[in-house]
């Protein structure tokens, strides 16, 4: 039996953390195959490693000290180490690297990795395991994307049966030049570990008792998910749930390995299992969960009547492919539709693709709303069931949230409705409400009669 155990950052944060860890993988002989991340925050307003690994980086690229951000990065591993007890020469090992990196001596991406790094040499002395580095283990092409054939090859090569702790986040091209994965990867390095070593199960360790039905720091007491589906998963983690990276479902989906989120904190707490099916009825739970992304943008279309139809929103669409920017939703009606995009995507080249789009199709108008959120309500329970959306946009109505977008998936497991930033917390709130009692989460048979409160 082999388990893949991933840490996050939340759960490497300082000594203690590391100490129930100890515990964790002791506690099962399966648990002999570990991934962490970067020391995360310990507490609230505190930084993560990665973040001052960046800042790093930025004063070294404006030629501004860093010594002091140094510093307190290096205390933090100092003190992981001086709690323990641990022999690994970390204060000379940071030293060299401190300097190397006030002297602009690394990429960007080596400087940040070594978060990761820095973490996983000390966890592999203090659970007594080899330690294997990233680089010699996931691998990279030139561009920056994964190589998955190469990565299995080396796994093969390098994996030692016995188990090891290799650092996330990062990997190599075949030159050895270090390549990072997203933002909060050290997922999906767990996710293709588990995948290359033909794993039992991933299990992905962090602060919460699984992926909750909505973010606990919007929703006080929002309950875990006992179960999800790959699918929905990916909805509600692409819409925000930062728990985890959605790109982290592919690897162990393609290869039928369960994933089950757990908390380091409490690790007797069930969690939340993902697979491929879970059960649909009335004993489920009528939504699986909402999430939200601030940060987007619509471009409004509407077309001239006089002109053709015909082509219209290939042409519109082939304007956004030109800027290499994503249209994430389309709401469309019969002489108007909308591209609600990413701000960031169109921070440099909003008016002249908005003057492009008016050059390529000439329509009547072109608006662009800004400061837009995207929530997503997403349950497998949704498909089919007539009174849903009407019970979520009376009780969004009764609250004074305006919707400014609505787009329903066509696999009828999500409703995504577009709201002002600024109505962001209080739309997520009044969803979670509306389909909640005292205990979570209504079930499907409890929610009669779902009418619309007006
Ligand atoms: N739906 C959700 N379920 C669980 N956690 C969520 C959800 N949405 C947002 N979060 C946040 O994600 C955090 C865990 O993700 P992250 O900080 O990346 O953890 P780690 O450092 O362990 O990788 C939680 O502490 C929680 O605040
Ligand atoms: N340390 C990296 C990668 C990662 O996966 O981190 P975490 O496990 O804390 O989300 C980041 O902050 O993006």
């Amino acid at each position: 039996m082999i388990k893949i155990t991933k840490f996050g950052g939340s759960s490497v944060a300082d000594a203690e953390h590391f100490k129930k860890i100890k515990g964790i993988i002791d506690a099962d002989p399966a648990r002999r195959f570990v991934v962490v991340s970067a020391c995360g925050r310990r507490f609230s307003g505190d930084s993560k490693v990665t973040d001052l690994l960046y800042l790093v980086d930025a004063h070294v690229n404006y030629h501004v000290s860093c010594d002091d951000l140094l510093a307190d990065i290096g205390q933090r591993y100092f003190d992981i180490a001086d709690e323990l007890g641990l022999s690994y020469p970390i204060r000379e090992e940071f030293s060299a690297f401190a300097e190397r990196a006030s002297k602009g001596g690394y990429t960007t991406e080596e400087l940040v990795s070594r978060g990761e790094y820095f973490t996983a040499r000390l966890m592999a002395e203090y659970l007594g395991l080899p330690f294997i580095d990233a680089t010699d283990m996931v691998a990279f092409h030139h561009d920056g994307t994964l190589s998955m054939k190469r990565t299995a090859e080396l796994v093969k090569k390098n994996a030692r049966e016995g188990g090891f702790v290799m650092p996330g986040f990062y990997g190599a091209t075949k030159e050895g030049k270090v390549k990072l994965l997203d933002r909060g990867g050290g997922d999906i390095s767990g996710s293709i570990l588990a995948q290359c070593l033909e794993a039992d199960l991933y299990e992905n360790w962090t602060d919460v008792s699984g992926f909750l039905s909505a973010d606990p720091r919007i929703v006080e007491g929002a309950q875990p998910i006992p179960r999800i589906t790959y699918e929905e998963l990916r909805e509600l983690s692409y819409m925000g749930a930062s728990v985890l990276h959605e790109e982290a479902v592919f690897p162990v989906r393609d290869a039928g390995i369960p994933l089950v989120i757990k908390n380091t904190n409490a690790p007797e707490d069930p969690g939340t299992i993902i697979s491929e099916t879970a059960k649909e009825g009335d004993s489920e739970p009528i939504i699986t969960g909402i999430a939200g992304k601030r940060g987007f943008l619509a471009i409004n279309v509407a077309r001239d009547r006089t002109k053709s139809r015909i082509g219209f929103m290939r042409r519109a669409l082939s304007v956004f492919e030109r800027y290499g920017v994503s249209v994430e939703h389309m709401p469309t009606g019969v002489d108007q539709f909308a591209a609600v995009v990413q701000a960031s995507d169109v921070k440099d080249s909003l008016y002249s693709l908005v003057s492009d789009i008016q050059e390529e199709v000439e329509p009547l108008e072109i608006e662009v709303v800004e400061n837009l959120a995207l929530i997503a309500t997403v349950g497998r329970n949704l498909r089919g069931r007539p009174g849903i959306s009407g019970h979520l946009f009376g009780m969004l109505g009764q609250e004074g949230v305006s919707v400014r977008m609505i787009t329903q998936g066509c696999d009828e497991i999500n409703i995504i409705i577009g709201v002002e930033e600024k109505d962001f917390d209080l739309a997520i709130k009044t969803i979670y409400k509306a389909f909640s009692d005292e205990n979570g989460i209504v079930k499907t048979s409890d929610l009669e009669p779902v009418r619309a409160p007006f």
